[in-house]
């Protein structure tokens, strides 16, 4: 969305049993500006769906695969935003990050099961959404909308075959090439 790419890793996945969230990390990446993602190597389904979204209702959006997530992190080349409900609080950190990714890529890494602590060490930036356990899902959207400062939910997207159209009530979807 901007100059310098943003990026979100998902470190782990449980065939099956983080389907929904795994898909739900890339969906929210997407809407919510980041340009890519990088999943676990198993995490062939989740890519499918985040792909076919993509399809529909547009980018640009790249969707990977690793399984080497921690070599992702090592050669990441810009800085390292590692999301926990042990780090520093997203508005004490907010506007380091946004100097920094005024100049470089930005990679974002949330967890699914527990997260070994060389990813604390590794990032530049342990960063909670407040310090209670919660979802991963949710820390990136909260991290995603601190980082662009709300521009994120005015952009603009290429390629789509489909967009809605707002309404206070119903549902409007028209092909992307209509007037509406
Ligand atoms: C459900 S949690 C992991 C819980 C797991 N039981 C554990 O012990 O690590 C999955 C991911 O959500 C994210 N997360 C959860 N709470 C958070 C918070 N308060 N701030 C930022 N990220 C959070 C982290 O990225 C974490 O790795």
């Amino acid at each position: 969305m901007d100059e310098h790419e943003v990026a979100v890793l998902r470190l782990g996945h449980r065939p099956g049993r983080d389907n929904r969230m795994t898909t739900h990390v890339g969906l929210t990446a997407r809407a919510l500006g980041a340009d890519r993602v990088v999943l676990a190597g198993d995490a062939t389904q989740s890519r499918a769906t985040i792909e076919d979204i993509t399809d529909r209702f547009g980018g640009p959006f790249a969707v990977e695969q690793t399984d080497e997530p921690k070599r992702v992190v090592r050669e990441f080349p810009g800085r390292v935003v590692h999301l926990t409900m042990y780090g520093l609080p997203v508005q004490e950190v907010a506007g380091e990050l946004r100097d920094a990714h005024a100049n470089e890529p930005l990679l974002v890494v949330v967890g699914a099961e527990k997260v070994s602590f060389d990813v604390y060490e590794a990032a530049d930036w342990n960063v909670g959404v407040t310090n209670q356990p919660h979802s991963e899902v949710a820390g990136l959207a909260v991290l995603l909308d601190r980082l662009f400062e709300g521009r994120e939910l005015d952009r603009s997207w290429e390629g789509a075959d489909r967009h809605v159209v707002p309404m206070a009530t119903g549902k409007k979807v028209v092909p992307a090439d209509s007037e509406e």
